[in-house]
């Protein structure tokens, strides 16, 4: 059904692809949607995909367990990630976006299906996934920012101290806090700590970046900048991002590629090609039109089906 309402769409608006594989044609092929990855990929978009994927989430439920009940969070979710996509899942609130990330991070295993990295299954966590959390108290408040981006490395036996203090610094000026390497956290805004928390994330250089509504609790102004900040490091450094958020715009600035997951529990509704936005593009009547079309398919399709049903 909602294949088949976007293949009517107008040329120039986002065409309907067969398969979730299509997503990875080269940039300048325009902004695609595609259904979620029940439909079987057409030979085209199979051949469009040669390099295996950095990170495989296929057919993946998620439950949480109590004495008294069992609530699924996720419906058989599969998506695949490659290098340096900036992944967004996106919903609405209780759609299973954050026990998504917390499985990928190895802290929740699977009820069904498989999460694989480069191949091989996650099982645990590991310094190959980092998470970048939307709390500012992520940092330890008696340690300085240099100590804290400093710990991680040297804990992990990632490198020794002279090795581990040079890419904290590295990383810290990257986000532009060479000047603030000895001042303590509480010291810092909201802001200045969301970017240690990057910083310190970063140095580890991860396979893949975990990021869990990181700039929610900020103001609309520091948002936007962080947003702009995080695709300059972007630029610079080129990470493999995951990234959750319930901001349809934060969504389209901020990834290359989005997941519309349904209302709880969270099914892959469709995914979206948005390599074409960034902030610059956020006033422009394609960016608004896009950001309609994704409430509608999130939000309002959910409603009409319901009340078909009844
Ligand atoms: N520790 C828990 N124990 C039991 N149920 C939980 C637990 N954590 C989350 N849930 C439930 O799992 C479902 C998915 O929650 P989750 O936090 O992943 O959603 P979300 O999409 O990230 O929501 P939000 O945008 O509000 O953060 C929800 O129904 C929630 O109530």
């Amino acid at each position: 059904m909602l294949g088949a309402r976007l293949a009517t769409q107008a040329a120039g608006e986002p065409i309907l692809n067969s398969g979730v594989s299509a997503l990875h044609r080269a940039p300048d092929f325009g902004p695609l949607v595609a259904p979620g990855r029940d439909a079987a990929p057409s030979r085209h978009t199979e051949a469009v995909t040669a390099v295996s994927p950095l990170l495989q989430v296929d057919g993946v439920s998620l439950e949480y367990r109590t004495h008294e009940r069992v609530v699924r969070a996720t419906h058989r979710v599969s998506f695949d990630m490659h290098e340096a996509d900036r992944f967004v899942l996106l919903g609405p609130s209780g759609c299973g976006k954050s026990t998504l990330l917390k499985a990928v991070g190895g802290f929740i295993a699977p009820v069904e299906g498989e999460i694989r990295l480069g191949g091989q299954r996650v099982t645990a966590p590991g310094p190959d996934r980092i998470v970048v959390f939307q709390e500012f108290d992520q940092l330890s408040p008696w340690k300085t920012v240099k100590q804290n981006v400093v710990f991680p490395l040297k804990a992990s036996g990632t490198l020794g101290r002279k090795e581990a203090e040079e890419r904290a610094l590295h990383y810290l000026a990257k986000v532009g806090l060479s000047k603030f390497a000895d001042v303590h956290p509480h010291q810092l805004s909201g802001g200045m700590k969301q970017r240690v928390a990057i910083a310190r994330a970063l140095a580890m250089q991860p396979r893949v970046l975990l990021m869990d509504e990181p700039f929610a609790a900020l103001d609309a102004l520091t948002r936007r900048k962080m947003q702009e900040e995080l695709l300059q490091l972007w630029d610079e450094v080129r990470f493999t991002l995951l990234f959750v958020t319930h901001s349809i715009e934060e969504a389209l600035i901020v990834g290359n590629r989005i997941a519309l997951l349904s209302p709880h529990p969270g099914r892959m509704r469709a995914e979206i090609n948005s390599h074409d936005f960034n902030l610059a593009s956020s006033g422009s009547a394609e960016f608004q039109s896009t950001a309609q079309r994704i409430h509608h398919m999130l939000f309002e399709e959910e409603q009409e089906s319901v009340v078909h049903h009844e």
